[in-house]
């Protein structure tokens, strides 16, 4: 549960992600101290006093510093982005043994200090990472989240926007699954202005005419390995997912958003992580939404979660 005084994030690696999405925490004002730790002490250190110099011209003081994981005693929230900028041409999946060492030994850590909040894992592959983080930490399944596919779904909505040349906030539905290859559009979910959005498309014919969903999927579904082709890595969007989660967590707002959780009996599936929408509290990751999924819907999410599942054998 997070304190009543929203006091304070730690967030654990700060490369891309991570320092990006302290720039997120800290301009949307979101807590009262934002703590950053890397392997890398002096890498925390020049990220921490680079963002506290904007201070002046923030809407509201966010007190920015380096720690170490003694601080998670009472943090609210940590955030995990240790890992390494993605390799071009691979796949999430393929970072699993690169990884879940760096994130054991963090869990460990954070755990060691007494903490007992809520994790927000980001590190790749971040479904299986998120189930191994919540095994390996004891933690209630409420307070051990991924950021799953809330990215993606937001993804869809940018690239409906894209396709349509409406503002993507006029979209509703869900990216659902593996934060990987295996996602899929639930299309049964997804509306354009209230509208089914293949029926929206079917009105608006002599508009529309090039728009498939078939298309918007398999884009959205390689948004980010075509930026991560063009620029080396991703940052902006995950860190505004990550900011958002947290200030839906923080300020125990209930959204519902699309966070890796435990299924358990939800969908037929248990003792597996995956994107699905679920109600965010305080306390962290709570009530799943069980949609009314497609036939066909229902079979993709089993696949991912086969596929999620079968990476996370044997890693305790
Ligand atoms: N869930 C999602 O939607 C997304 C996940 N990611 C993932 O985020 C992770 C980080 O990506 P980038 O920031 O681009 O990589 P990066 O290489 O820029 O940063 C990784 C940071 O982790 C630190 N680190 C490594 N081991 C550590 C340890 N044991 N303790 C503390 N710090 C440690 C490194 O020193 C470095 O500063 C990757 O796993 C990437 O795949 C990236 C984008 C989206
Ligand atoms: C790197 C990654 O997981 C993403 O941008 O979707």
């Amino acid at each position: 549960m997070v304190t009543a005084n929203r006091n304070r994030v730690v967030i654990v690696g700060t490369g891309q992600v991570g320092s990006t999405a302290a720039f997120g925490i800290v301009t949307h004002g979101l807590c009262n101290e934002l703590v950053l730790i890397d392997h890398f002490a002096d890498k925390a250190l020049g990220e921490a006093r680079d963002l506290d110099d904007g201070s002046e011209f923030q809407d509201r003081h966010v007190k920015v510093r380096v720690g170490d994981y003694s601080d998670c005693k009472d943090a609210d929230i940590v955030v995990i982005t240790v890992g390494r900028k993605p390799p071009a041409n691979s796949n999430r999946m393929a970072e699993l043994g690169f990884t879940v060492g760096l994130v054991g030994d963090v869990i460990d850590h954070v755990m060691a200090s007494g903490f007992d909040g809520v994790i927000v894992m980001v590190s790749n592959p971040v479904d299986v990472m998120a189930w191994y983080a919540w095994k390996r930490s004891g933690l209630p399944r409420t307070q051990v989240l991924g950021t799953g596919t809330a990215l993606d779904t937001s993804r869809l909505k940018t690239i409906i926007g894209e396709e349509t040349g409406l503002d993507p906030r006029n979209v509703g539905g869900f990216v659902m699954g593996e934060h990987g290859n295996s996602q899929f559009a639930a299309w049964s979910t997804v509306s354009l202005g209230g509208k089914p959005f293949a029926k929206f498309l079917a009105d608006n014919q002599s508009r529309f005419s090039s728009v498939s969903t078939a298309e918007v999927e398999e884009k959205t579904r390689r948004r980010g390995d075509e930026i991560v082709r063009t620029k080396g890595g991703t940052n902006f969007g995950i860190a505004s997912t990550v900011a958002g989660i947290v200030q839906t967590i923080l300020w125990d707002e209930r959204r519902i958003v699309p966070v890796s959780t435990l299924l358990d009996g939800e969908y037929g599936e248990h003792d597996v992580f995956l994107g699905v929408p679920t109600e965010l509290r305080a306390n962290g990751a709570n009530e799943i939404v069980e949609l009314d999924l497609a036939d066909d819907e229902l079979a993709k999410l089993h696949r991912s979660a086969q596929i999620v599942r079968e990476h996370c054998e044997g890693l305790l």
